[in-house]
């Protein structure tokens, strides 16, 4: 399956920008120089440009800093070994402590290198992805929100609060960079499946873009962490005398409209070339934003659309894995148990692929496709439906308004179960023994909600309950499963991880004006290559959808005439990868 392998995709995308990468980064050459306006002990306390104790004695002496550091230079190598070993060593002893207790200390040695020396946590993250995304991503990035305001020691990224209405336009220029090309904007609504975490949300831009360095080879001094402040509902959080954020409700209506419209304005004043992508917004505003800006700005909603493209190719991969033609996607019964921005995104995504391959109205083709919400199944019987869901209201008369989710699956028999619910373990055992019976030889599970304890079910528990033969994918990461039958119950990971960095990076390198269906579609369509095929991919659609205006040197022109392969060239040769450049000090 194609989300399976991140170590894989995230080192072959090193791999590539090493050996195709521009003479600044090829490692075996020597990087280019690296301009720096500062000297002395302000260098070693900027993250951007600390080498620690692997400043060259020339350097030392040209920028100053002869005597800051002991005397001997350690060289990159070394230094990487030298956290490598720390971590191992921690991970020794913490042995036998509570899985939080371990994830929240690792997660403290990983920040404090992402806090004094950015090259080399790059490369700690490149290399080691597989080990580090669960705590710089889901789940343990949902710990850290829940207690954030705990573990705060520095500030990373800006915070634009409602107390700043009127003020946003000059205090985008605090930020230190000059260019900015990936922003990822939260407002803290809805974080992971863990609810409102108010201004404590800010760890998920973080990890985002954590990702996008790590897999897109986005450069990390280019990228911009936003929380948008506009108070939290969240009454554990308004009571705690250490949070950080405002102690007000959150504002509501045009109230809170005016203050994203006034961030908007702002971040594309002072960077027009960015694209910002919306996290974790809750669904109401998640769709009206993406509604407001997305004809206006360079800008994509993750939940709704990135989600959207991963679980279709989940889906696809599916009917491949079941033996059969993917023309065969369009017979497929889906299930599809959570209406909000995830739920309701996938759902119009995969019913629109239907359309599309079966040459059918949309309506038409929803007839395979069941939400279910909190209140049960949704049926045009329902009181006061949501205009997003009523595309997809069945006939109560097919199955009763308000089914529970295992009434639908005993009478639907689907082919996949999907989640996207945020509720933990509604996938229980009833629920996966009735997936025993569906129609399909080989059905899917997919678990998608995150953290780990909001999953709607286990991989361990679904391989149980509902046969060995299934197909399983989750959000956040689960081990494989050991099977009686002495064969191994693989697990997928489902999570807009594998697109987002593909999206944000072909869309950047285009200098398209907006992100379009068909880029987003493109990105879907070959997720199970490495991050700069999905890039590619968006940048020919882009050209295609005749919304190029290039970036940096390279025109619209330019981007039109290359070819495919031409193309991912130029999406890996600008991707950054980490490693000590010299530094030229500049006044
Ligand atoms: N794997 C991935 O890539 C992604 C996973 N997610 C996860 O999906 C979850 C939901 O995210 P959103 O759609 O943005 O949230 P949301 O709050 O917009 O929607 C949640 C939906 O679940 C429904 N629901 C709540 N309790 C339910 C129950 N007991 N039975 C059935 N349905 C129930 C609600 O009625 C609502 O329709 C979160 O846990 C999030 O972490 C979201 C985006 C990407
Ligand atoms: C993965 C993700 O975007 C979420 O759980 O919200
Ligand atoms: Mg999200």
């Amino acid at each position: 399956m194609m989300w399976r392998n991140i170590a894989g995709f995230s080192k072959a995308a090193a791999a590539a920008a090493r050996t195709h990468g521009s003479r600044r980064y090829l490692s075996s050459a020597i990087p280019g120089p690296c301009i720096v306006h500062k000297r002395g002990a302000d260098i070693l306390h900027d993250p951007w440009f600390n080498k620690d104790t692997g400043f060259p004695l020339t350097e030392r002496d040209r920028l100053g800093l002869r005597g800051l550091l002991p005397p001997r230079v350690i060289s990159f190598e070394q230094q990487y070994a030298r956290f490598i070993e720390s971590f191992r060593s921690l991970e020794r002893n913490t042995q036998g402590q509570p899985d939080n207790v371990v994830s929240l200390a690792k997660w403290r040695i990983l920040n404090r290198l992402h806090d004094r020396n950015e090259t080399l946590y790059y490369r700690v993250l490149i290399d080691n992805i597989k080990d580090f995304a669960p705590i710089i991503y889901t789940p343990t990035v949902g710990l850290v929100c829940q207690n954030y305001s705990g573990l705060y020691r520095r500030p990373r990224g800006m915070y634009f609060s409602a107390k700043d209405k009127g003020e946003m336009m000059s205090m985008i220029y605090n930020w230190p960079a000059h260019q900015v090309d990936m922003i990822v904007i939260t407002d803290g609504s809805r974080i992971l499946g863990l609810g409102d975490l108010g201004v404590q949300g800010i760890g998920i831009p973080i990890g985002k873009l954590d990702m996008y360095v790590a897999a897109a080879g986005i450069n990390p001094q280019r990228v911009l962490p936003i929380m948008l402040d506009v108070g939290t509902n969240n009454q554990k959080l308004l009571q705690n005398p250490l949070y950080l954020g405002l102690r007000q409700p959150r504002l509501e209506g045009e109230e809170y409209l005016e203050i994203v419209d006034e961030f908007m304005e702002a971040a594309f004043t002072r960077w027009p070339k960015a694209v910002v992508q919306f996290e974790d917004f809750q669904a109401k505003w998640a769709f009206e934003t993406l509604d407001r800006y997305r004809k206006k700005f360079c800008m994509f909603n993750d939940d709704v659309q990135g989600t959207a493209g991963v679980a279709l190719a989940g889906l696809l991969g599916t009917v491949r894995a079941q033996g059969r033609p993917l023309s065969d996607f369009v017979n497929q019964k889906i299930v599809v148990v959570g209406a909000g921005s995830a739920g309701l995104g996938v759902t119009k995504t995969a019913v629109q692929a239907v359309a599309r391959m079966a040459g059918i109205s949309f309506a038409e083709a929803t007839k395979n496709f069941y939400l279910i919400d909190k209140d049960g199944l949704v049926t045009t019987e329902r009181s006061k439906l949501d205009p997003a869901v009523v595309p997809f209201a069945k006939n109560p008369a097919e199955i009763r308004e308000g089914a529970s989710i295992v009434e639908v699956v005993k009478t639907v028999r689907p082919h996949v179960l999907l989640g996207l619910s945020g509720v933990g373990g509604i996938f229980n055992e009833e629920v996966l023994k009735a997936m025993r019976e569906s129609d399909s030889c080989k059905p899917a599970i997919f678990a998608m909600s995150n953290p780990t304890l909001n999953a709607e079910c286990t991989a361990a528990d679904a391989f149980k309950h509902a046969g060995e033969n299934i197909v399983f994918g989750s959000g956040s990461p689960f081990e494989n499963v050991q099977l009686e039958n002495g064969s191994v119950g693989h697990v997928n990971q489902a999570n807009n991880m594998y697109l987002f960095p593909g999206i944000g990076l072909g869309t950047l390198l285009s200098g398209a004006r907006i992100v379009t269906d068909g880029m987003l579609l493109a990105a879907a369509e070959c997720i199970r290559h490495i991050t700069a095929e999905v890039g590619a991919a968006v940048l020919r659609a882009a050209v295609t959808d005749d919304i190029v205006e290039g970036h940096g040197d390279v025109g619209p022109r330019d981007l039109s005439h290359m070819s495919k392969e031409e193309t991912v060239d130029y999406i890996t040769r600008n991707m950054w990868f980490p490693i000590y450049s010299p530094l030229v000090h500049e006044k």
